[in-house]
């Protein structure tokens, strides 16, 4: 069983608008609703891919209300706890003018007391036995305890199941005191890490904290550490078929989830990244894939081994 640990649920917005006027009203012309979130991303694709796994969040008021609606269509497990607060609302921008398209707007998300957070962690304790690996992806809402993962992850390592985590600032500085098995970041957040994108000064910042690293650079693909080991996956599409690419790392850790989960090569958890990352960008649906664009993309994975 994979886990996927959402700490900050969000109903993700397509937001029409024509133009930006400052000082004065501006109106979307239409709004489209999903799912949203780093880790519910992850929940959906493996669900998708028909893996064995669930989602574990803090779930608010009548946003989380609806995203569990989702999820039960979706026949996605979930587990968590309840907060009075709404979940938060992330905004894309869809717009004609280049300067608006494909921007993010992203409220900071509900409180978590204590009381709240504790509750999470017994939870997650009872759920992650059962997890061969665990996926924990995406900011805490603002007010919510700075050490969130790292304590997540001591649990996990205590019980001996494998974490990939993706997330920036204060909670990947803690996490990265404890250690974990897998990291993934963008080639921007590996820059703000380290002061370097590339791989192998990544890798040596990294030193034993991290066993494998996964490095996204956008439309060049993916780069993968494990050990000496560095493999290289892309998959050449035509930019006018993209829609979108909110979602496509959370996708891409759900490939390189499955892959490992099915005990795959090296070689295949970088193909299943990559393909998986891919296909969320020809989806119409924010943050989703479908599992027969997979199958068709992965066949398509250029890859590229250095020792
Ligand atoms: O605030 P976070 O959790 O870091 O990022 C939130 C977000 O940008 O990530 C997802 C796409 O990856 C979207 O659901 C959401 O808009």
């Amino acid at each position: 069983m994979v886990l996927s640990i959402c700490p900050n649920p969000s109903i993700d917005c397509y937001a029409w608008i024509d133009g930006f006027n400052k000082g004065t009203v501006n109106r979307f012309s239409m709004i489209e609703e999903f799912p949203g979130g780093k880790g519910v991303h992850v929940a959906l694709a493996l669900a998708e891919l028909e893996v064995d796994s669930k989602v574990l969040g803090f779930w608010g008021g009548h946003t989380g209300g609806w995203i569990k609606e989702q999820f039960q269509s979706r026949a996605v497990q979930f587990g968590g706890v309840e907060l009075e607060e709404n979940n938060r609302r992330c905004y894309t921008l869809i717009s004609n003018n280049p300067n608006l398209n494909h921007t993010e707007l992203l409220e900071p998300g509900p409180v978590i007391t204590n009381e709240d957070f504790e509750s999470f962690l017994k939870e997650f304790k009872e759920q992650s036995i059962d997890a061969e690996f665990i996926s924990m992806s995406g900011s805490w809402p603002s007010k919510a305890p700075e050490d969130g993962y790292r304590r997540l992850i001591q649990l996990a390592k205590q019980q001996g199941t494998k974490v990939i985590l993706d997330c920036t600032g204060k909670q990947l500085e803690e996490a990265l005191k404890v250690g974990f098995f897998g990291i993934h970041l963008n080639h921007k957040e590996a820059e703000a890490l380290c002061g370097s994108s590339d791989i192998k000064s990544l890798r040596k910042f990294l030193g034993d904290k991290v066993e494998l690293i996964a490095l996204t650079r956008g439309s060049e693909g993916l780069e993968l550490a494990y050990k000496r080991t560095i493999i290289k996956a892309k998959i050449d599409i035509d930019p006018a078929q993209i829609i979108s690419t909110v979602g496509s790392g959370d996708c891409l850790t759900a490939g390189i989830l499955y892959a490992l989960n099915k005990k795959l090569t090296l070689e295949e958890v970088a193909a299943w990244g990559a393909a998986c990352g891919t296909a969320n960008c020809l989806n119409k649906d924010l943050g989703m894939l479908k599992k027969t664009d997979v199958e068709r993309l992965i066949k398509t994975v250029k890859i590229e081994t250095h020792e």
